[in-house]
């Protein structure tokens, strides 16, 4: 970067508090929330929202549990004031449910703004001023006290309109930019509109001290925050606001901090949308208060719902790894974070605990509305462990471990040549194109018989009748079981060295449709162990044919002039299509 930091930019003085309390304390329940996405959300939308699209958000706060909802700044514009008269005509505020709306310290504004609320039967009405040293300096050219004034006379005017109207008026000032502002100035003219409100215990006034431009640190945000709650008079009749923006990328954490310094509401949208980088983002801090064990009195279990209402109202996108919410963010692609999510999966069926605990998942997908499905996906940067979990997941196949090395190979070369993502129906596809699939010049069997051997009573003799490429071929072997013999008369028919090294099996349901799935590894003469599968209602014709499913594998590497050591399925298909038919048969 060619500018010189130290000479454009100011670093943030810290705030002289060094017995600050908020560090050792904790968020032990949730805050007041209040919805600002009909306002700060929409002032800041390429498209601001019309009166459909602002009341299919509001039903979705209210359903969420929003009891305060800033619905726009009626005097700002036509739309906005149509929209408070939309809701208050059509009785679309429940009973529990407070509408909040904005208006600068302008008379005309403040009496426009009271108009909207006609008939309304409670409203928080929330008047700001700018107090930064910044802004007073740049935009209004006044000193202290001229500040204060704008402040006093806009309280005394809402105070005077809040006597004549039937609407109960709940009281609610911002010294805007309270961030830049010094914080023995935010003191004093708060306490000057406190004069005029006369807030009680009983009746409280709501002090929102927004973080308007995100300008320091969290921790900083935290102390202005303990340092007001400290120095304010009548701590008791104030009901202490935060309203967090994103400018630095930590709304989120300087929100946690600030309720941990006393503030008692918080104010933010849905996913952060709003001015600049954003609004402090709701949701998470729910999500994360959540996952702490605190209810947070915001309903987030149908996250895919509230994404589409967001994005539908906004006509913006929610990131894909957005906390919580953005579609990627249950999803894990690496080997060791696959393995360790299976295996914690597992770990928690077989457990009867209720308490999640999954590696690399803070949270159970579930509770927001999400499934395990997209939790573990495959591409180049997955392990056996991931590819093991889909195919058990969809095909209650259960490979041993030595099965699961080899076949994650087989996917791996696929994926690092394509560079991209294998789905589920793929990788079944590639597995059935490895192990169960018919190739030209591959041995399938057709029909066998076992007979006990008349010379000795441990030992069987097992007939079967095979075909390769249409044509059929019997193979005779001795043993002291069915495999065991079948190994023996394809040793003997194809003058191959086999022999099997070890061997699983499973059920797959029950009753008639069962079925059985056997996995064998075998050792062929020149080429490094490898595995076979087969599947068959018959758990003896499954091994039967797990064993040819290795041995049709020896059979194309041969063929190919390939020992096992470099092989992709796309490979082993073109070698298999263009084998010659085996010189055995
Ligand atoms: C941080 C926040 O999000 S605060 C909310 C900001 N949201 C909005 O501003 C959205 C809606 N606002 C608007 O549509 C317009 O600003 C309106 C309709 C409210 C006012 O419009 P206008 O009067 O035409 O113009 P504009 O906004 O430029 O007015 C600024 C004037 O108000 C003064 N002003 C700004 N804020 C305040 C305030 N809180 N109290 C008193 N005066 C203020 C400015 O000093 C300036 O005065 P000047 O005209 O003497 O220079
Ligand atoms: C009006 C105030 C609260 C505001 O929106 C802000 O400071 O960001």
């Amino acid at each position: 970067m060619r500018v010189d930091p130290t000479v454009k930019y100011k670093p943030f003085q810290p705030i002289d508090l060094p017995d600050r309390r908020w560090p050792s304390a904790s968020i032990t329940e949730a805050p007041i929330w209040a919805s600002v996405d009909l306002r700060d959300g929409n002032q800041a939308l390429v498209e601001p929202m019309g009166i459909e699209r602002k009341a299919r958000m509001y039903k979705a706060l209210v359903a969420m549990g929003f009891k305060e909802i800033e619905v726009g700044f009626p005097a700002a514009s036509q739309t906005d004031f149509d929209f408070a008269r939309y809701l208050i005509e059509h009785d679309m505020v429940p009973e529990d449910v407070t509408l909040q709306v904005l208006v600068q310290a302008r008379e005309p504004l403040i009496r426009r703004t009271f108009e909207a609320l006609k008939g309304c039967k409670r409203a928080i009405v929330h008047v700001y001023n700018s107090t930064s040293t910044l802004q007073r300096r740049v935009v209004f050219g006044m000193d202290r006290p001229g500040i204060i004034d704008i402040a006093r006379q806009g309280a005394e005017l809402i105070h005077t309109l809040a006597d004549e109207t039937d609407t109960e008026i709940v009281y609610q000032y911002s010294p805007e930019s309270f961030t830049g502002t010094e914080l023995d100035f935010a003191v004093e003219i708060v306490e000057a509109v406190m004069d005029v409100y006369q807030p009680t215990p009983e009746k409280r006034l709501i002090v929102n001290l927004p973080s308007t431009v995100e300008m320091a640190t969290p921790n900083v945000y935290a102390d202005q925050i303990e340092w007001f709650c400290r120095n304010v008079k009548n701590r008791d009749s104030l009901i202490i606001s935060v309203h967090p923006h994103n400018d630095r990328g930590t709304g989120v954490a300087a929100t946690e901090l600030a309720l941990m310094a006393g503030a008692d509401r918080v104010e933010g949208t849905l996913f952060g949308n709003g001015e600049r980088t954003g609004n402090v983002d709701v949701v998470t801090l729910a999500m994360n208060m959540f996952t702490q064990g605190i209810h947070p009195g915001l309903d987030c279990s149908n996250m895919p719902e509230l994404v589409t209402m967001a994005e539908y109202c906004t006509r913006l996108p929610i990131h894909p790894r957005h906390p919580y919410a953005g579609e990627l963010v249950f999803t894990a692609f690496s080997g060791s974070h696959q393995d360790a999510i299976n295996k914690g999966l597992r770990a928690l069926r077989q457990s009867n605990s209720g308490v999640w605990e999954v590696p690399y998942l803070p949270i159970d997908p579930t509770d927001v509305g999400r499934s395990y499905e997209a939790v573990i996906r495959i591409n180049s940067q997955s392990g056996k462990g991931g590819v093991a979990h889909i195919l058990e997941r969809d095909h209650a196949l259960q490979m041993p471990r030595p099965l699961q090395v080899e076949f994650s190979g087989v996917v791996q070369h696929i994926t690092d040549e394509s560079e991209g993502e294998v789905t589920a129906k793929q990788l079944w596809d590639i597995f059935q194109g490895e192990y169960l699939a018919q190739n030209p010049g591959d041995l399938a069997l057709k029909e066998y018989r076992t007979v006990p051997d008349t010379h000795a009573s441990d030992v069987r003799v097992l007939d079967a009748t095979l075909v390769v490429n249409g044509e059929e071929c019997r193979v005779s072997g001795r043993g002291n079981g069915p495999l065991d013999a079948f190994v023996d008369g394809l040793r003997n028919h194809l003058g191959m060295g086999l022999e099997v090294v070890n061997y699983s099996e499973h059920a797959l349901g029950v009753g008639a449709s069962a079925q059985a799935y056997a996995y064998v590894e075998m050792k062929a003469e020149g080429h490094a162990p490898m595995f076979g599968v087969g599947r068959h209602a018959n758990i003896v014709q499954a091994s039967l044919n797990a064993i040819l499913s290795a041995v049709n594998r020896v059979r194309r590497l041969n063929a190919a002039g390939s020992t096992g050591g470099d092989r992709s399925t796309q490979k082993v298909k073109e070698d298999a299509q263009s084998a010659p038919t085996a010189a055995a048969e």
